[in-house]
């Protein structure tokens, strides 16, 4: 099946405009200050306008508020609300609630036991998404261009729709693809000439990575 393929942390209309026009299924926008991928909500909302309906809008946020969520949501309207913090599954059950939007749940992995409370969040979430635990000494969540064990995936395949994450880049997605049951990939740091810096050329060749993996498992 065709992967979606999730470009995140655009910040200009170049990387939006080609991200979708290399068939990416969803753009993400960063809202963390912190990152180097940091963008306003409204400047957003005026990148998404220009692709709204051609792809999937991902609004990426760390613990948000409800006043913080309110903010985004409102100058963004994002198709899908990331929540890439320690939301439990009752801060989701009321995040959904308020805004009637798709949540897709961030579970960060380095061993086993970081997938414990996944069952948790079944029914609740309508996706998951895998990335890699930050390395110490990162003050970023995600973007750190790091990797997971992706072995770890063989306990929850069958069981959940999920987007793997985490150091994806050219050279690695296809391997990532064969050996999960991944529905779709995600990615930032990968395709950047420098943090936060999106690389067309980069992006490109991911697109070309992504295309040959599905080729070669058809
Ligand atoms: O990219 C960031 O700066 C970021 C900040 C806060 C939360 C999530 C963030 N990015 C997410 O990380 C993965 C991709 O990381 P990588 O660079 O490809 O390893 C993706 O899920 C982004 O949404």
């Amino acid at each position: 099946m065709k992967p979606d393929i999730k470009i995140c942390g655009l910040k200009t209309p170049e990387a939006v405009d080609r991200a979708v026009a290399r068939g990416a299924t969803h753009i993400g926008f960063i809202f963390f200050p912190k990152s180097p991928r940091n963008i306003d909500p409204a400047l957003a909302g005026e990148l998404a306008d220009h692709v709204r309906g051609k792809v999937k809008i991902v609004a990426v946020t760390v613990d948000a508020d409800d006043e913080e969520l309110d903010d985004i949501v409102s100058l963004l309207r994002p198709d899908i609300l990331q929540l890439h913090g320690n939301e439990s599954p009752e801060r989701i059950l009321h995040i959904k609630a308020l805004y009637g939007l798709p949540v897709m749940k961030v579970f960060s992995v380095r061993i086993a036991s970081d997938l414990d409370r996944v069952d948790a969040f079944i029914g609740v979430a309508d996706r998951f998404l895998f990335d890699a635990k930050a390395p110490a000494g990162s003050e970023l969540p995600g973007g750190n261009g790091v990797s997971f064990d992706w072995g770890l995936m063989a306990s929850l395949d069958g069981k959940l729709d999920y987007m793997l994450s985490g150091g994806l880049n050219k050279d690695n997605v296809a391997v990532a693809l064969a050996s999960t049951s991944a529905t779709g990939v995600d990615i930032s740091s990968g395709v950047e000439s420098a943090p936060g810096t999106k690389d067309l050329g980069m992006m490109d060749a991911f697109f070309d990575a992504v295309a040959q993996a599905e080729r070669r498992s058809a």
